[in-house]
């Protein structure tokens, strides 16, 4: 009886009971009672008249959820596989989408030949193809956006901190990536868990990345997960000489969060460039061609009166 009671209530009387006052919670239990009375066909978690195979919607708290039968916890060699496979296949995916040459419209169009564009694919979803010429060869922006994406942080005012969580190998690992405060302005700090992925092809690098998903690193509370992906950065010798470069970046981010369209699809743009001024400015301090830069890093919480952090937001108010 007891058992039946609580499983004809725990869906939707017991979440509301905790909160009820004891006479309230008397009745509801005795009409569970008179209820279970009526049910007498209840087996197997459901009462006779509910329709076969429909799952009965009275389910054990999600924590308390076992892992099915003959499910279990991957093991660290799967699960690294199958982390390679995602990375694999955010190249491939987001390769598609670069190379589908219909449909992009132009964005930004900056004097040092930096483009931005932007298309909508089937589904709405909105995604940016940032193209430009950079001072430095692939092999040295490999280094920089690659193998020491840890130190991102201290050149590039948008990111937070970048960590690398596991490192699967040579090619392909698991970062998580927190934005700055004042990184996309209106839309908020944001944090990302990607599986990050490098391959080489000829000449070209190609830099992938997808959200993905570790049993270790759930959504920290406090912070909006957004999802990274499939994206995608080509790095490629420029026809223009030695030691130069050209970027072909592919953003395709979903912010989460409600926000309006018309902020997100300014504010990602706008991420791209100041995210390559940045990385300019890096390069041109590497070779010494320019005196240090005046800003160290910031620190992730911009005091308001901070004047990048009204540069963004300026610009998006004056666009709106
Ligand atoms: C608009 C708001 C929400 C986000 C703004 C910050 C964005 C532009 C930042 C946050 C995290 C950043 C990413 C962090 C890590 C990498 C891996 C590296 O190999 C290439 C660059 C890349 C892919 C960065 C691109 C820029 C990035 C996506």
């Amino acid at each position: 009886m007891l058992p039946a009671v609580v499983k004809l209530s725990c869906g939707i009387t017991y979440p509301l009971s905790r909160g009820m006052a004891g006479l309230q919670r008397t009745t509801i239990a005795a009409v569970g009672r008179k209820l279970a009375h009526h049910q007498t066909g209840i087996q197997a978690g459901h009462p006779s008249w509910w329709p076969r195979g429909l799952p009965w919607p009275c389910r054990p708290a999600a924590r308390e959820a076992p892992r099915g039968r003959g499910e279990r916890r991957p093991s660290l060699q799967e699960e690294e596989v199958a982390l390679v496979q995602q990375g694999q296949e955010a190249l491939k995916t987001a390769l598609a989408i670069l190379e589908d040459q219909s449909g992009w419209k132009t964005e930004i169009s900056e004097e040092n030949g930096l483009i931005v564009y932007s298309k909508v694919l089937p589904g709405a979803k909105r995604v940016f193809r940032l193209e430009a010429e950079l001072d430095a060869s692939p092999e040295e922006l490999h280094d920089i956006l690659f193998v020491k994406v840890e130190d991102m942080s201290s050149w590039n005012p948008s990111i937070g901190r970048i960590k690398i969580l596991r490192q699967i190998n040579a090619e392909t690992m698991v970062t998580h990536e927190v934005s700055a405060e004042t990184a996309g302005n209106l839309i908020g700090q944001r944090d990302f868990l990607s599986v990050r992925h490098c391959s080489r092809e000829d000449s070209r690098i190609c830099l992938a990345g997808a959200a993905t998903q570790l049993e270790s690193l759930p959504p920290q509370n406090g912070f909006v997960r957004a999802e990274d992906g499939p994206t995608c950065i080509i790095l490629e010798a420029a026809d223009s000489g030695r030691d130069r470069s050209r970027i072909t970046w592919l953003l395709n981010m979903d912010v989460k969060g409600w926000l309006p369209k018309s902020i997100v699809n300014q504010a990602l743009p706008r991420a791209q460039v100041d995210f390559t001024r940045y990385l300019r400015q890096r390069l041109a301090e590497a070779s010494g061609v320019t005196a240090p830069r005046q800003e160290r890093r910031r620190s992730v919480n911009v005091e308001l009166g901070d004047e990048w952090h009204f540069g963004t937001a300026g610009r998006i108010g004056a666009a709106l």
